[in-house]
């Protein structure tokens, strides 16, 4: 037996044909959804998940406000950027890419937090320890999502993130043991003394470590679902955190590419869609 895949290429186009009726309801309405992004320097990847996003955008229509600045913009130049798009009505939401090499906890906490669709402004992950409704990080619930949309019992589960950054791992664990989802968490990281000890409870197992091969098939229990978040790069090809031998003991496994990267434009193009339905409902 061999795991079942959680295609979130798939559920990636599934998600995007929802979301063009929402957006075409939003245009008959005269709110035109707009995304901005900043980018800085000339990382290839960066690069392609920017073009990514902003294709994802016109597909669906969703209009692109696309900020690029050079490696050599000062932190001053940024803000600038980010003070325009917070003014600018036709930009709907924005996000700066990581990683930007300036101070990004002073580029974050500029972004006017109702604009954050990358819901990683320190206000919104506030209101997340807080249990209130706000703008959610894209990678965590692209996972969740997945999860979801192949049915795979969430509630009650136990759930083994490794890794605790503010991108994926930290904001992971607030959402997961929220009412709405229910699950145990064990939260994972260098410090762990026995990671595959913890590894092996898990019912689902989420790797966002960013150390390729870091779980391994003896660590899995039979029948998990196993979800690679991790993007190194080995000889110039994505290596995730999972070795592929894991498929012949889990459940459901996550490829990589083609699971979690997708679902996280996915969850980005959700984000962009909520703030603008949710600026309506400011104006009303
Ligand atoms: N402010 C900010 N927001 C982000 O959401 C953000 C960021 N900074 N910095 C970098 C990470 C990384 N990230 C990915 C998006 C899409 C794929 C994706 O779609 N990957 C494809 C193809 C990858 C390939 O072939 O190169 C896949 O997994 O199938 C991956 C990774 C968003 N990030």
């Amino acid at each position: 037996m061999t795991a079942q895949i959680l295609d979130g290429a798939s559920t990636l186009k599934a998600i995007k044909a929802e979301l063009t009726q929402r957006v075409a309801a939003l245009r008959e309405r005269g709110v035109v959804p707009g995304l901005g992004t900043v980018l800085v320097g000339d990382d290839p990847g960066s690069h392609w998940y920017v073009n990514a996003k902003h294709k994802d955008c016109a597909e669906i229509g969703i209009t692109s406000l696309r900020r690029d600045l050079p490696a050599t913009a000062t932190q001053a130049e940024v803000e600038a950027v980010i003070d325009e798009l917070n003014g600018d009505p036709a930009c709907t939401g924005f996000l700066v890419q990581q990683p930007t090499g300036l101070d990004e906890m002073a580029l974050l906490s500029r972004v006017a937090p109702e604009k954050d669709v990358d819901g990683l402004h320190p206000m919104n992950l506030g209101w997340l320890a807080l249990g209130k409704h706000a703008p959610l990080p894209c990678t965590p619930m692209g996972c969740i999502e997945l999860l979801r949309r192949y049915d795979v019992p969430i509630a009650g589960a136990k759930v083994v993130i490794v890794g605790r950054g503010l991108t994926v791992g930290r904001p992971l664990g607030l959402i997961l043991t929220r009412k709405s989802e229910n699950a145990t968490v064990t939260l994972c990281h260098t410090g762990t003394r026995d990671l595959a000890a913890e590894v092996r409870q898990g019912d689902i197992v989420i790797a966002a470590a960013g150390v390729p091969g870091i779980i391994t098939k003896d660590m899995v229990k039979p029948g998990a679902a196993v979800l690679d978040v991790g993007v190194s790069r080995v000889d110039g090809k994505i290596a995730g955190d999972v070795a592929p031998d894991v498929a012949e003991v889990a459940g459901w496994v996550s490829p990589n590419p083609g699971g979690v990267g997708p679902m996280t434009r996915a969850l980005l193009l959700t984000n962009i869609v909520e703030a603008a339905e949710a600026s309506i409902a400011h104006s009303a």
